[in-house]
């Protein structure tokens, strides 16, 4: 009786839950014993120094490298971007002076100040002796003014650009000009990426130039205190997928970003220095019509230090409607999703946060 009990436990298939679209109901069948599957379990390191090449053979190599990773693991390193050590050391002093000011002085630029949700923002997690900081970001966006690339918006398109109502702390020196800079350094890294996925789906190099002259583009300096003892949760961040297109993400040497592989183990993805992360969202998924993957993945601070990472997501012009490739379908792999606005999916999202915040909602949010 009890063998039965035991066998059947073990035919249950079992899931990993991760949070997507506005919910937690998504779910990845882990597949261990008979129905484990060929998966990653490295991320793999890409130089990208091609990426800058003026020989179109190397820089369509590189692309093939690039999307052979994208359709397989959906997370890769890559070193020689072109970012300088010294800014990105300096962002990282930048995001450890602005979170070791007390909270009240954080707050001064609290998220629900602002009608756009950026600055600001803090997450709990229960413990025996009362809530313990769980997460806390600063979050700022695309600036029109602030592009290297400057674009040419109707007063409509300039509107919608949510950073011109980014919240900066003016008491520290240096903040907003050298995250400027460091944003705009990344742009322009990501605008170069873009055209590596363009051609490695198959497409135009340029495929994508035309809605990337002002995208929706957001940056996090994420602070992940030690995890405190006897946490409600393990996570500092829990299991999800990024929702852009792509993210940057540049972590210091702490550890403790996971990514989940097919057969539900989570392959951690140890920091090397020079090298960002970067990973396909649910966006490139979608408009590659499945070709690409955008990897379920968490935070889990467990090593006793102060953790900081910096992501920098990148999505599309606001108002472009964006179709899958006609690359990526076939008369007998028919596209399987219809265009999106990205732009409009993300108010949706801001709308939601705001209302489970004013209800008092907000489930891990005890602020
Ligand atoms: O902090 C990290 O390493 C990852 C952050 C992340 O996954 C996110 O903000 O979406
Ligand atoms: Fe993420």
């Amino acid at each position: 009786m009890s063998t039965t009990v035991t066998e059947t436990v073990r035919e249950e298939p079992q899931y990993e839950y991760y949070y997507c679209d506005h919910s937690w109901n998504n779910k990845r069948e882990i597949l261990r014993g008979e129905k484990a599957v060929e998966t990653f379990d490295e991320i793999p390191l890409i130089d990208v120094e091609r990426i800058f090449s003026e020989k179109y053979e190397e820089r369509l190599q590189l692309a093939t490298e690039v999307a052979d990773v994208c359709k397989t693991v959906g997370f890769m390193y890559i070193k020689n971007h072109g970012i300088s050590q010294e800014l990105i050391d300096d962002v990282f002093k930048l995001s450890r002076t602005y979170h070791d000011q007390p909270l009240e002085k954080k707050k001064e630029e609290y998220v629900y100040k602002s009608e756009t949700l950026r600055g600001y923002d803090i997450h709990y997690t229960k413990t025996p002796s009362g809530p313990a900081v769980k997460k806390e970001s600063f979050m700022y966006s695309y600036n029109p003014d602030n592009d290297p690339q400057l674009p040419n918006l109707t007063p409509e398109q300039r509107e919608q650009c949510i950073g011109l109502h980014n919240m900066w702390p003016d008491h520290i020196p240096g903040f907003e000009p050298r995250l400027v800079e460091y944003f705009a350094e990344l742009l322009k890294l990501s605008r170069r990426l873009m055209r590596t996925f363009a051609l490695g789906l198959g497409a135009e190099e340029t495929y994508f130039d035309s809605i990337v002259t002002a995208p929706y583009v957001s940056i996090i300096l994420q602070h992940y205190p030690p995890r405190a003892l006897g946490a409600a949760d393990l996570d500092g961040l829990g299991a999800h997928s990024d929702f852009e297109t792509f993210t940057i993400l540049n972590q210091d040497m702490v550890g403790g970003l996971e990514i989940l592989n097919k057969n539900g183990f989570y392959i951690p993805a140890k920091p090397i220095r020079g090298t960002f992360v970067v990973n396909i969202g649910d966006f490139l998924q979608r408009i590659s019509n499945d070709i690409f993957v955008s990897t379920v993945h968490r935070v889990r601070n467990t090593s006793g230090l102060e953790r900081y990472s910096i992501p920098f997501f990148l999505s599309f012009n606001v108002d472009a409607e964006v179709s899958v490739l006609p690359t990526c379908v076939s008369e007998s792999n028919p596209a399987r999703y219809g265009p999106r606005n990205l732009h409009e999916y993300t108010a949706r999202r801001r709308q939601l946060q705001k209302e489970a915040h004013e209800k008092g909602e907000l489930e891990d949010s005890l602020v």
